[in-house]
């Protein structure tokens, strides 16, 4: 899975995307190998992952389309068109891709763009679909030109073209398929080309959710956990969760961990702010990287504008590490602002590091270039 744009990096170890930053950070400690702690962090999501439209929480719009086009394929008794889901990391597009095959009893088969390479890799795919079988394929911006030309067809024609040898020799093997239903999942949009993007007959996009919303999600999460929790503590934790139900259910395992071993084994207000103050998850849901990063804007570059390769620098992190990880989040917080002579700090941001912005005109640093 793709490291998540928009939700940082946990320094403390909570990573928002892959979990292997917490999960590795403590496999560490326990001597798990980073590929058994990413597993166990997948089999912590998937225990907590709704597994009906009915239990998807929010998402109103988009549940009430998807409702449609899968009640009508139903009266129909047809396979329902391809759907792509795009969105932020963390907010449900594998979870309604997994509700979708559930809703239709269909097989679900998963794939991934990194995972298919080359078009030989698609095509065995695709040659062993039964026949209405959910094809879901995450991060579908990634797949390799020559896959996903061999896609425009499969989807359009329910058949592809297998070349069988080389040079002089190679024939062209037409190969009919099963109707089947792709379904896509992409944080990155943009990247589709159009030919792939047109053959989806519906496109659901996730944004963030509301804390109401989350709060949902975590109290429910925690009823799966059998772990009570008072509703204030579910609010705190949903507060600061950045609006991705993910992060929520990292934070919810985090906090119960906490008041399993140090608290009374219920989660409630004390217990939700001790286990996020150790976590170090500010009342913004800001962690070590996300303040190094604002403190670094306003106290080495006087509030900017400064190039993003120089505050990554700054705060010894990769630009790519910043530019995906850490900054999405703060510009939509209104912590960062984004301009063409590089990032600078908002009234919001001197708010929260607890400093004093400069007075207009006061000796602002000349624009730096990105590395
Ligand atoms: N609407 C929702 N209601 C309840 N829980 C949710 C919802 N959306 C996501 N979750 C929870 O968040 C976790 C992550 O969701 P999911 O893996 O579907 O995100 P994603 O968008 O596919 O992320 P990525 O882009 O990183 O693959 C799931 O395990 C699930 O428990």
């Amino acid at each position: 899975m793709s490291p998540a744009p928009g939700t940082g990096a946990f320094e403390s170890g909570l990573s928002a995307s892959t979990g292997t930053g917490e999960a590795g950070e403590r496999a560490g400690e326990r001597g798990v190998t980073s590929a058994e702690s990413s597993a166990l962090e997948r089999a912590a999501e998937a225990a907590l992952r709704p597994r009906r439209l009915a239990e998807f929480v929010g998402q109103q719009v988009v549940r009430e389309q998807l409702s449609l086009v899968l009640d009508a394929a139903a009266a129909r008794g047809r396979a329902p068109e391809h759907m792509l889901l795009s969105g932020p990391p963390g907010l449900g597009k594998t979870t309604l891709a997994m509700i979708i095959a559930a809703e239709l009893n269909a097989p679900l088969r998963i794939t991934s763009g990194p995972a298919v390479q080359h078009a030989g890799d698609l095509a065995a795919i695709l040659s062993s679909l039964e026949e209405g079988e959910v094809l879901f394929i995450d991060e579908i911006h990634r797949l390799a030109r020559p896959a996903e030309e061999m896609l425009y067809m499969a989807m359009e024609d329910f058949r592809v073209d297998v070349v069988v040898g080389k040079g002089v020799g190679a024939t062209s093997i037409p190969l009919e398929l099963p109707p089947f239903t792709a379904v896509g999942a992409t944080t990155r949009a943009g990247l589709l080309p159009s030919p792939l993007r047109d053959r989806f007959g519906f496109t659901g996009h996730l944004d963030y959710y509301r804390p109401a919303e989350l709060e949902t999600v975590i109290t429910r999460s925690a009823a799966r956990l059998e772990v009570e929790i008072d509703a204030e503590a579910a609010a705190e934790i949903a507060g600061r969760c950045r609006g991705t139900p993910r992060i929520a259910n990292r934070l919810l395992r985090r906090v119960r961990d906490w008041s399993q071993v140090r608290g009374s084994g219920r989660i409630d207000l004390e217990a939700a702010h001790a286990a996020l103050a150790v976590y170090e998850v500010d009342e913004r849901g800001l962690d070590r990287l996300d303040r190094a990063v604002l403190r670094a804007l306003c106290e080495r570059f006087a509030g900017g504008p400064v190039g993003l390769g120089t505050l990554a620098v700054a705060v010894g992190e990769e630009t790519e590490t910043v530019e995906t990880m850490v900054e999405p989040f703060l510009v939509r917080e209104g912590l960062i602002s984004r301009t063409p002579r590089g990032r600078i700090a908002t009234p919001a941001t001197w708010a929260h590091v607890g400093l004093a912005a400069p007075s207009p005109g006061a000796g602002t640093t000349p624009p730096l270039g990105r590395f």
